[in-house]
């Protein structure tokens, strides 16, 4: 199977201060993975050292490569990784429709700008998209007017217009209702069926679908852990990890911690 990730004793700093330490993970292509771990673990940095936004201390035995590639053109690789945050998207997105909203995944921008033509093509796509993401029904709202939870789901659908080959969700069902969090979490589901890449950052346990049978936990800029979901999502596990008491219990190969 080809590698999508290649990390090699990679040290970040940030603020002055090392935020990741000597972090070594590879990632196959198909792959799909939970990362668990405190606030302020690394998680988020760990995924912006992987699209370029942050880059490793410069160090002998320091190796990246992303589809195999060390050095990649931004704009390109913005173009291969779907990221998907909390984050609220700027002002110039809040204005567009859902399915401009997916236009805009091809040229990685926040919002149509005169410059950018979509072809037929993408148009056609985007149309495509709509469909796999369940999101039609937003295809002329405005993105400002949507709910938390339709924004998510026009933002996934952005990622994967632009043929994103892997997906990077840090903490997507943050804010979001229990009806979003599952109408989320199906999607989920249905894009790890069609064989997605995809990295998800959560801190919402039940949101470690089945097909995530690897789990990465982090702590204080470590990969502490790095094994299969039933090894890894046990109280003990959680515990330890947490510094505080988990309780965790299981149906239909879902986790519910509280
Ligand atoms: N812009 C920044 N400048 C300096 N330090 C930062 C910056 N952003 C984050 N940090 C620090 O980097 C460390 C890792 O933060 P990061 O956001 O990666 O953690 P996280 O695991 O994603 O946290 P959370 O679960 O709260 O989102 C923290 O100590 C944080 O204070």
């Amino acid at each position: 199977m080809s590698t999508f990730l290649d990390l090699q004793h990679v040290n970040v700093v940030r603020g002055g201060r090392t935020v990741l330490h000597d972090i070594n993970l590879q990632v196959a292509k198909g792959e799909q993975i939970a990362i668990l771990g405190p606030n302020g673990c690394g998680k988020s940095t760990l995924i912006k050292t992987i699209t370029c936004e942050l880059y490793p201390l410069a160090q002998e035995q320091t190796r990246i490569a992303i589809f195999g590639r060390p050095r990649w053109d931004l704009t390109e690789l913005k173009r291969r990784l779907g990221v998907v945050s909390a984050d609220l998207p700027g002002k110039p997105t809040l204005s567009i429709t859902g399915y401009e909203a997916i236009l805009t995944g091809f040229f990685s921008s926040s919002t149509l700008w005169p410059n950018l033509v979509a072809t037929e093509v993408m148009r056609e796509r985007a149309e495509e998209v709509l469909i796999q993401v369940d999101a039609v029904r937003l295809r002329d709202v405005l993105f400002g007017e949507m709910s938390a939870g339709q924004q998510r789901r026009v933002m996934i659908g952005r990622a994967l217009a632009g043929s994103a080959e892997c997906l990077l969700l840090d903490e997507p069902s943050n804010a979001l209702d229990l009806l979003a969090q599952r109408d989320l979490r199906n999607l989920i589901v249905s894009l790890a069926d069609q064989g997605t890449t995809m990295l998800h950052i959560t801190h919402h346990i039940a949101d470690i679908i089945p097909a995530m049978k690897r789990v990465i936990c982090m702590k204080e800029g470590r990969i502490v852990a790095d094994g299969p979901r039933e090894d890894l999502l046990t109280e003990a596990n959680l515990q330890w990890l947490f510094g505080t008491e988990v309780s965790l219990s299981e149906r239909d190969g879902f986790f519910h911690a509280w």
